[in-house]
């Protein structure tokens, strides 16, 4: 049925009673601002000939090159000159060849098409008005886009040798620059996406917490909730899907290679600490891409909308900010003794263990139902909404176990750097931040979907994360 003339023009509100997440638009200005800092700051106080925190506070020069502090700082040209020094055109081609390929890696790779959990927003045409059971298609084939980088991997290291990868660990900077172009590039094409009707003249899904009329806010925390190039359900090219496991975690493998190589070029091996984060970080990137159809019932896919964060989280922060251990390796390598790789090994197995297990048990839930045989055993509440919650098993023991595991995972990355410096430890002090606040906003969540049944739920399961502890 063709849409009516009012239909079309009809926009979707703004929420008249914005509920501000992230210390609402000043918060919103700041991680425009901050979060591409805190990547440019990892990255010069951990650097080769320089030294690493704190070691680094002794070196004369070379602190935030272009900026001097001593001075105040004139905004914004200041920020554009910093940013102008650390442009890199070979750095520039390298990052978009790499986007490019994996945008045409999605189409050629075959995948199986599955359907993803309901998705929740405001706004809609009157066909997705009801969107109790409103789902969309998703295309999954990532772990093979992986697995053919790692076969073309294979073939230049075998052909050329290492050299080639060495740019990884050289052009650094450039690249954070280069992704974060990409970041502000994809960033500004969905929010201005979101304002454009879809082929039907239909209105756009709007995410429930983007849409609070402020533009600077809706920028970045994201406007659309699942922009994709075609609204119908069936179609598969969804950005927020695509980038959501592929730039980032792939990017993030490939990026510690080239910091292997380098260590490699450089001393002449590869230390145990290095060959530690480089198994466990893939390990969990693998896994990941290997779940893929998991990623469908996280927040970021079903409730956030599309925007600056998520964008910036996924194409910047992961790639640039979680190879930080395998940058630091590279230029300050350390040998572990026994008993330290049995503690790494140790935390790992057991963080793995609980996120993988706790992931496993919701996700199979949540896609097959109570009464299938995967979930014989377990014991669930019943609520008011229709959706049963887990109440026995890793969801007995705190009501967000699973951020458990995942932390113990990021410790066990750090603890190979060993302690000389507190930088590698950037990233479980950062995490536990993120996971803490997630929780809060998932707690949230639940309790507007649950109500009283959530209080219920809270009373039996009365841990958040940590048994015992938190
Ligand atoms: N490495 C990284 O940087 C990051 C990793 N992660 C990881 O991503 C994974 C997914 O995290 P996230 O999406 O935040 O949250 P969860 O996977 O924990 O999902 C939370 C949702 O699960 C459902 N739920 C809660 N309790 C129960 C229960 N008892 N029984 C059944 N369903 C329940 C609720 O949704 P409903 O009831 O509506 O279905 C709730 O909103 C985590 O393992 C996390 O560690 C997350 C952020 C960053
Ligand atoms: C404010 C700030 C620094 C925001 C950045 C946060 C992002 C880096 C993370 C938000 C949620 C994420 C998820 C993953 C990576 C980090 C970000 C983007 C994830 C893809 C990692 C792999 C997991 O298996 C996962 C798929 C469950 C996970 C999803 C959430």
């Amino acid at each position: 049925m063709a849409p009516t003339r009012s239909l079309q023009r009809k926009r979707t509100p703004p929420n008249p009673k914005p509920e501000y997440e992230f210390l609402g638009p000043p918060g919103a200005v700041g991680m425009l601002v901050v979060l591409p800092l805190i990547t440019y700051g990892l990255y010069y106080n951990c650097r080769s000939g320089f030294g690493c925190i704190p070691a680094y506070w002794n070196s004369k020069d070379g602190y935030w090159p272009s900026i001097n502090f001593s001075q105040p700082l004139s905004m914004p040209s200041d920020l554009w000159a910093f940013f102008r020094s650390t442009w890199d055109t070979d750095a520039m081609l390298v990052y978009s060849a790499f986007m490019v390929f994996l945008f045409v890696s999605y189409f050629v790779i075959p995948g199986n098409v599955v359907e993803g959990a309901v998705v929740g927003g405001v706004g809609g045409s009157p066909l997705t008005k009801d969107r109790s059971n409103y789902k969309l298609k998703y295309k999954v084939n990532a772990l093979r886009t992986l697995m053919l980088i790692a076969a073309m991997i294979c073939a230049t290291i075998a052909t050329v040798g290492v050299t080639p990868f060495l740019f990884l660990h050289d052009h650094f900077i450039g690249l954070i620059t280069a992704s974060l172009v990409w970041t502000f590039g994809v960033s500004i094409f969905v929010y201005v996406w979101s304002f454009i009707p879809d082929s039907n003249g239909q209105e756009k899904i709007l995410a429930c917490g983007g849409n609070t009329g402020n533009k600077i806010y809706d920028f970045v925390l994201g406007r659309e909730l699942n922009p994709r190039f075609s609204a119908s359900p069936d179609s598969t090219f969804d950005i927020k899907y695509f980038i959501e496991l592929r730039p980032g975690l792939i990017g993030w493998v490939i990026l510690n290679f080239g910091m292997a190589c380098r260590q490699y070029q450089d001393l002449g091996r590869i230390t145990n600490s290095m060959f530690a984060v480089l198994i466990f970080e893939t390990f969990y990137v693998v896994d990941s891409l290997w779940n893929e159809s998991a990623v469908l019932t996280t927040m970021d896919i079903t409730t956030d909308g599309f925007g600056f964060m998520l964008a910036n989280g996924l194409l910047t922060w992961l790639p640039m900010n979680y190879s930080l251990q395998a940058r630091f390796l590279a230029s300050f390598p350390v040998d572990m003794s026994l008993s330290h790789c049995l503690l790494v090994i140790g935390t790992q197995c057991v963080g793995y263990w609980i996120f993988r297990s706790a992931n496993g048990q919701k996700d199979n839930f949540r896609r097959y139902g109570a009464n299938a045989p995967q979930n014989k055993g377990l014991k669930y509440m019943e609520t008011a909404s229709g959706s049963k919650l887990l109440i026995s098993g890793w969801w007995g023991t705190a009501r967000h176990i699973n951020y458990f595991g995942d932390w113990l995972m990021a410790l066990a990355w750090s603890l190979p750097c060993g302690f000389s410096s507190p930088l590698p430890y950037f990233y479980p002090i950062y995490f536990a931040v993120l996971l803490i606040h997630r929780e809060l906003r998932d707690e949230e969540k639940c309790h507007k979907k649950y109500g009283k049944d959530w209080d219920t739920y809270c009373e039996k399961v009365r841990w958040r994360i940590i048994p015992y502890v938190y």
